[in-house]
């Protein structure tokens, strides 16, 4: 059964330092667990909690937060805790300032500790943030005469002047966060433990606050211990690391190899067998040749769209198509619509023309525009922004909004010769075989049609698909929506059918490649030496990448860059094709693949080498 989420240790990799590290050390975790005890029924008042306890139907179950964790922080190291949310992180720090004891191992801490964990612990929020000044003060162990001397500086480091004299209650978590900052960091602690307070913070605060952290740091040698969700702040402050993950420690190291492999799988769901294929791409020595890729990708799903119609070049075109980015399914249509005119697809909302496709728009300024996927009754913005700016231009509507019956309407928008002989039949989900598809459907100018809300194809598509237009038809669904019996009635019309349904997206996208790209390519004489990396889940992003990937001889790459399993895959495909290909163009920004999901596909480009 696959592992959803792997917790055993990256070992091969763990703190593998030769160098024999003579700093004293300071924190010292030697084989830490802890187990809480929850009582495994839910209790809603202390009566009943006292009752069950009487009649000894108290059960607890045992839950083990941190599991057999070890690890030693140095004088001056900046040592960083990384873990998805419930791993155990805030736990661990509480061990090691003393707030909880573990139930098992040892943990020894040389020198006075300065910890900023539950943020507001150690405030009276009725008191105001002066009088609270004092108070927190007194429990980190300062004296009155001493807080005196520093009042100045911690209410000029929190930046609350104006508001000493009113009570905390009143107070955002944020500046809540500066003051317990302020006072904590007032003397120099040996050690200084930082929990969630740093991203409680605004942007300025916590500059503010990494500011004179890396301060105590360079002047006063001070131990730090931060726990962060950001593993670029981690990275930046941090020169060790540990990854724990549900009470288990991954990985520890330095913060940058850390934080890559927490970049690369944390929180990522696939199988063991997934993962050591990442891992072992992303820590092997093959140079990174950053020259081997691009990205195309604009501020936005409209802003990439152009992007991509700017790098097509298409002399023959007067005509766009612009369609709205709701739905996938009028995107797909729309964008063989644009093949069908040899004309690019740019994208729009319902009632507005976004400013990155009115400027592409005005570049290219169409003799025809056709807009697709506008319902009537909010068409009114789009066709006034049209008319504002394009009089003399031709304005096509397909006004049809749901899959099926908007299918219908794109495919009418243009006549019939400028339609190629194969056809394409999907349903509105199935995303990832559509976008595998678009080279291919792009250069055979197939139209997109849907089944209906019943799972069927309506009378009036078959009528198209049989009308004697089409030679052949692919569909991407199993037998059972589109089953042997159907294919036999279309071929007895004369049309080959053919379906192609794989267990998932990545299989389908390989089979596309390997079964309708790459030939197709190849009998124009072209050879696939580029990818086109895609987001499986993303489609917004790639539906007029079609014109791109005939322009450069590309096929796609679908990966989700989320899942091990789909990266796993995308890396031995990579390596499958024994170095066919050269070049990666990654579409979409940093949420579809940040540098370290890149950096694996471009390492995999040249292990294939
Ligand atoms: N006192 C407690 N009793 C029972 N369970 C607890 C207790 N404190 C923490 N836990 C559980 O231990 C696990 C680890 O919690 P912890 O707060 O250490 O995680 P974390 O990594 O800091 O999470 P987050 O990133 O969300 O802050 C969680 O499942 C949490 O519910």
């Amino acid at each position: 059964m696959t592992e959803i989420v792997n917790t055993s240790p990256l070992a091969s990799h763990t703190d593998q330092s030769s160098v024999v590290d003579t700093r004293p050390v300071m924190i010292d975790v030697d084989h830490v667990s802890m187990v809480f005890n929850m009582a495994s029924e839910q209790l809603n008042s202390l009566k009943e909690y006292a009752v069950a306890f009487a009649k000894r139907e108290l059960m607890f179950k045992e839950f083990r937060a941190i599991d057999d964790v070890s690890f030693t922080v140095r004088k001056g190291d900046v040592f960083g805790i990384l873990g998805t949310n419930g791993s155990g992180k805030s736990t661990m720090l509480k061990i090691i300032a003393g707030v909880l004891e573990p139930s098992s191992g040892s943990c020894h801490v040389n020198g006075n500790i300065a910890p900023l964990i539950e943020l507001g612990a150690g405030f009276d929020f009725e008191l105001t943030a002066r009088e609270n000044i004092y108070l927190n003060g007194a429990l980190l162990g300062y004296s009155r005469k001493f807080i005196n001397q520093h009042f100045d500086e911690i209410v000029e480091f929190a930046e609350i002047e104006k508001f000493l004299d009113m009570p905390m209650k009143n107070y955002s978590s944020g500046m809540v966060a500066r003051i317990a900052f302020a006072i904590a960091t007032v003397i120099v602690p040996d050690v200084l433990i930082v929990d969630e307070v740093l991203s409680v913070g605004d942007f300025m605060f916590q500059q503010k606050c990494e500011q004179r952290i890396m301060s105590l740091i360079k002047e006063h040698d001070v131990t730090v211990l931060i726990v962060s969700h950001n593993n670029d702040q981690i990275e930046r402050l941090c020169n060790k690391a540990i990854w724990i993950e549900k009470g288990h420690a991954r990985m520890m190291g330095s913060a940058s190899e850390v934080c890559d492999a927490y970049r690369a799988l944390g929180g990522h769901i696939g199988s063991a067998e997934s993962e050591a294929i990442v891992y072992d791409t992303l820590v092997s020595p093959v140079p990174v040749d950053d020259q081997i890729a691009t990205t195309i990708a604009g501020d936005d799903r409209y802003g990439t769209a152009v992007k991509l119609s700017a790098l097509c070049e298409r002399p023959s075109s007067d005509a766009v198509v612009l369609s709205v980015a709701e739905l996938p399914s009028i995107c797909f249509s729309a964008a063989a619509l644009a093949a069908a005119y040899d004309a690019p697809l740019l994208l729009i909302k319902p009632d507005h023309i976004p400013d990155s496709t009115m400027q592409e728009l005005q570049r290219l300024k169409p003799s025809t525009i056709i807009v697709a996927g506008v319902a009537s009754e909010r068409e009114q913005g789009v066709l006034a922004e049209l008319q504002q700016h394009f009089n003399d231009a031709h304005l096509q509507f397909a006004q049809a909004t749901e899959p099926q019956t908007a299918a219908l309407d794109i495919y009418r928008s243009a006549e019939p010769q400028q339609w190629g002989d194969c056809a394409i039949v999907s349903w509105d989900g199935c995303f990832g075989d559509q976008m595998s598809l678009l080279p291919y459907s792009t250069l055979k100018k197939a139209p997109y049609f849907y089944i209906d809300e019943n799972d069927q194809i309506d009378n009036e598509t078959w009528g198209v698909l049989t009308s004697g237009h089409f030679s052949s038809v692919l569909f991407l669904g199993s037998d059972r929506t589109f089953p042997d019996e159907m294919l036999t009635r279309l071929h007895n019309s004369g049309v080959i059918g053919t379906r192609i349904c794989e267990d998932n997206a990545s299989l389908a996208n390989k089979r596309i490649n390997a079964d309708y790209i790459i030939p197709t390519l190849q009998q124009q004489g072209k050879n696939v030496r580029s990818l086109i990396v895609s987001s499986t889940w993303q489609p917004f992003n790639s539906f007029n990448i079609g014109g791109y990937a005939i322009e450069n001889d590309a096929a796609m790459l679908l990966v989700d860059s989320t899942n091990l399993d789909s990266m796993a895959f995308a890396i031995q495909y990579l390596k499958e094709l024994n170095g066919d290909i050269n070049r990666l163009v990654f579409v979409g920004d940093d949420n579809q693949f940040n540098r370290i999901d890149k950096r694996l596909l471009i390492k995999a480009v040249q292990q294939a080498k």
